[in-house]
């Protein structure tokens, strides 16, 4: 016969004295594992009691520690920088700190809390922790990744390189592009500077391509090619290629030359290395400086018409017989060639002139520099940018506006003699009449037509008869133009 109901009826005396057996047998059990059993086998005994009690989860958690082995872990630093973008309503404590030369806050989520991620439809959850010994000193900080069972290979895989990428494009974003010089001191609180001979120092040029006053398809060809050229790991590879750019920046001074390769450095997040070559003494010397230039870089060698040497390669001939002691052009072009074919990733160089017309063939031989950029007068288009840049205006809504650029298409003025005219008055009738005024004269002074190839264009090395006419007109340009010689970074 089966026992009736009642006979299972507990009482609350009877439930505890029942719990007070179970908690003295597990205690009992305990200790004469710890006794009587070695170690190792109790922790196996453990891990199987762990398993046969703990109710199976379809989740999976994955630790991301703080160190790998003795190095920094890739995947926690990724995670650290990636998680920033991601912190949502539902996080209530973040931590914030920025040093003196940080530009940004640095956000991050405290100790304890999560963030929620989806990837192609699949959720996840950070946390982030931080392990403490007894004095409660922090010993180990580390994130959970937790997902479900079957997604394991998915984000194992693709969302972690995604985490890796992502991070990567924010870093590149936040980071502060440096100036180096080697006029500037090396100093060892440089931040990030890569050292060597050369120091450093933020670059805070404010130019970007949206300022560049310039031809719109002049200047997309130029962005264009940046992109083309920054997703071109593989392709340089493939074709047994150094992966580099060359690009000859011409014109008259003040047209935007130094302000283009600023625009470059701040697009595309890459350092600059302004090379003077008056501070080389000879080719070894411009070798072991060019070797200290770092990956992701630009190198500028402004003005490389007003070098003597290089311009004239007849008389460097003559010089080199006398002395070994200067740098040349043939150093320059076995270093475009040979070093510089052989070493570095995603490097850029830049040369500058007025002159271009002044400058050894050999220079301007296709496969030397990649693309020869015409940089020269001011357009109406190009107006409408320094009209926006300078006076916060949409150059179509003033009724000057459109004259002025009727004017200036047909006179030779350049951005920078339009840019300093803008900043004369804060009343943009007056500084509009003036432009238009400063215009006049100028077209008075010079009645003589330009030709249309001043405006800005781009022109591939490789096409003759547009470099030929460039370069009368750059001499021309060059003659009439008195301004001075100036750094502007
Ligand atoms: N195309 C332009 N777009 C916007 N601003 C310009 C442009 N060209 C010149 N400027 C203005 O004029 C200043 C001088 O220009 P920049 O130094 O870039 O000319 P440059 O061509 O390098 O001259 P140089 O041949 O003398 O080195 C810039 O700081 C900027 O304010
Ligand atoms: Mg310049």
């Amino acid at each position: 016969m089966f026992p009736s109901t009642s006979d299972f009826a507990f009482s609350p005396s009877s439930l505890f004295s029942a719990y007070a057996s179970l908690t003295g047998f597990v205690m009992l059990f305990k200790s004469m594992l710890h006794d009587f059993v070695p170690h190792r086998l109790r922790l196996h005994f453990y891990g199987l009691f762990d398993r046969f009690f703990t109710p199976k989860s379809k989740n999976l958690t994955v630790i991301i520690d703080e160190n790998f082995g003795l190095n920094r872990n890739q995947v926690f630093d990724a995670a650290e920088m990636y998680l920033r973008n991601k912190i949502g309503p539902e996080t209530e404590r973040l931590r914030v700190g920025k040093t003196p030369k940080q530009k940004h806050f640095t956000i991050s989520i405290e100790k304890g809390e999560e963030i929620l991620d989806s990837f192609e439809n699949s959720e996840v959850k950070w946390g982030y922790f931080q392990s403490e010994n007894e004095k409660g000193d922090q010993v180990k900080r580390y994130y959970e990744l937790t997902f479900e069972k079957k997604l394991r290979d998915k984000i194992m895989g693709s969302y972690l390189s995604h985490v890796v990428a992502e991070s990567e494009e924010i870093k590149r974003n936040l980071r502060v592009v440096k100036l180096y010089s080697r006029d500037v001191y090396p100093s060892d609180d440089d931040d990030g500077c890569a050292g060597g001979n050369w120091g450093c120092i933020s670059l805070e040029h404010p130019s970007t391509f949206d300022t560049l006053a310039m031809d719109p398809g002049a200047k997309k060809k130029i962005i264009d090619d940046l992109e083309r050229f920054l997703k071109r790991r593989e392709f340089y590879k493939r074709v047994g290629k150094a992966w580099k750019r060359g690009y000859l920046l011409y014109g008259p001074p003040g047209t935007g030359k130094s302000s283009l390769i600023a625009a470059m450095a701040n697009y595309l997040k890459f350092d600059v290395f302004d090379l003077e070559l008056s501070s080389i003494y000879s080719n070894g010397d411009l070798k072991r400086v060019l070797l200290s230039t770092t990956n992701r870089s630009i190198l500028v060698i402004e003005d490389i018409d007003c070098n003597a040497e290089v311009r004239d390669r007849e008389a460097e001939n003559q010089e080199s017989k006398k002395t070994d002691t200067k740098v040349t052009l043939s150093g320059i072009l076995n270093f475009i060639d040979g070093l510089w074919s052989s070493f570095g990733d995603e490097r850029i160089i830049v040369f500058t002139t007025n002159h271009k017309d002044r400058l050894d063939p050999a220079l301007l031989r296709p496969g030397r520099m990649d693309m020869h950029i015409l940089m020269s007068y001011c357009t109406g288009l190009g107006f409408r940018t320094l009209v926006s840049n300078y006076l916060g205006l949409d150059g179509l809504n003033h009724p000057l506006c459109e004259e002025i650029e009727r004017l200036i298409d047909s006179t030779e003025v350049t951005p920078a003699e339009l840019a300093e005219e803008l900043m004369q008055d804060d009343d943009t009738d007056v500084v509009l009449r003036g432009v238009v005024s400063f215009v006049e004269k100028r077209k008075l002074e010079r009645s003589k037509p330009k030709e249309e190839i001043s405006k800005d264009v781009v022109i591939k090395a490789d096409n003759d008869d547009e470099k030929q006419s460039g370069s009368k007109k750059k001499k021309k340009a060059g003659k009439r133009n008195g301004k001075g010689k100036s750094k502007t970074y």
